[in-house]
């Protein structure tokens, strides 16, 4: 990796987030126009990817204030930085982590799925289901660092890891809260967090759309450790290093048999998917909903 390279990622590219993931699996690069990205860091405008001291290990940050909603832009450099991650094979394992204080992430952004029109929410919606499919299959052991508040989309991405470490910080909660905006989770999310913490307890935190503070987030088991606000990275990385103690092949086979079965769920009905969302998120009701939500949100500094 060179230190003080610096590429650029092309604007077109920027503005047609798809062009831009094909454009980057060929390794395409245009030398002028766009966005400058160091490769010191390997990562882009929004996500950080920094090596970290353990061999074979990288921490990837998010850098979208003020609370790293997963915006377009987020999603698309996100899967762009993992499959670099990916391709590069010294890499090994992931720390996923947080530069907003007090927010992993805030979920989808609003602003993407209100007042826009039908072919935004489809080219959105297909931007999420990328980033769920390539973090829920991603051959590399992923270990969320929650260092804030993980609502919605934010805890489904932490629900792709294999293993969370979460802020003991009792005003921070973690879960798909969905319902209380009016709207529904869709089956793979919930899919997602049947396996982490089971039927019965998925059908109630989906239903009351329950946001759940550290301790009981522990005990549900949607996180797997607690740890001081301060230790939580270097928490996420010694776990890592207890997991790369597991032969990859072995690992990796045994991941996938885990979880192809709830990601086929998706594969084989992506458009289907695509079109129940748009559909969906369409209705003057839902619209509606999402609107005073936003308003009570931005109301709350006021
Ligand atoms: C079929 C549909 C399926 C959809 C599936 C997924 C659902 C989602 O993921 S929807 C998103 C759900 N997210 C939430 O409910 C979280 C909402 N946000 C919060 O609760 C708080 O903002 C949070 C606890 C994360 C942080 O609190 P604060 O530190 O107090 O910040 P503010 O609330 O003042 O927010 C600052 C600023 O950010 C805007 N904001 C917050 N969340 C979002 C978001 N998800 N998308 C877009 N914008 C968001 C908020 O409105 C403030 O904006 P300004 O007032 O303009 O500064």
């Amino acid at each position: 990796m060179a230190l003080t390279a610096v590429v650029r990622i092309p604007t077109r590219a920027l503005l047609r987030p798809w062009a831009r993931l094909r454009d980057s699996a060929l390794g395409w690069m245009e030398p002028v126009g766009g966005v400058e990205v160091s490769t010191q860091r390997f990562g882009s405008q929004r996500v950080l990817v920094e090596p970290a001291s353990a061999a074979g290990v990288a921490v990837m940050t998010f850098k979208n204030p003020p609370v790293n909603s997963l915006s377009l832009e987020l999603l698309t450099e996100l899967v762009i930085n993992l499959e670099k991650l990916e391709n590069d094979k010294t890499f090994r394992g992931v720390v996923l982590t947080s530069d907003c204080p007090g927010i992993f992430s805030a979920g989808l952004d609003l602003t993407e799925i209100c007042g826009r029109n039908p072919a935004h929410y489809a080219e959105y919606w297909k931007a999420v289901q990328e980033m769920w499919l390539r973090l829920y299959l991603s051959n590399l052991m992923l270990v969320a660092a929650i260092n804030g508040a993980c609502p919605a989309g934010g805890c489904l991405m932490s629900l792709t890891c294999d293993y969370r470490v979460m802020a003991d910080n009792p005003k921070y909660a973690i879960g798909l809260n969905e319902t209380l905006l009016g709207i529904v989770a869709p089956f793979w999310f919930k899919d997602t967090l049947v396996n982490t913490i089971g039927h019965r307890a998925s059908e109630r935190a989906l239903q009351l759309g329950l946001l759940f503070p550290p301790t009981e987030a522990l005990q549900v088991g949607m996180v797997d450790r607690l740890v001081p606000e301060d230790q939580v990275q270097s928490t996420a990385l010694s776990v890592l290093a207890q997991w790369m103690a597991i032969p990859d092949h072995a690992r990796q086979l045994t991941k996938n048999m885990m979880r192809k079965p709830t990601a086929d769920g998706l594969l084989k009905k992506r458009d289907e998917d695509i079109q129940n969302f748009v559909s969906f998120i369409s209705r003057d009701s839902i619209q509606k909903s999402l609107q005073m939500y936003l308003a009570k949100l931005r109301q709350k500094k006021g």
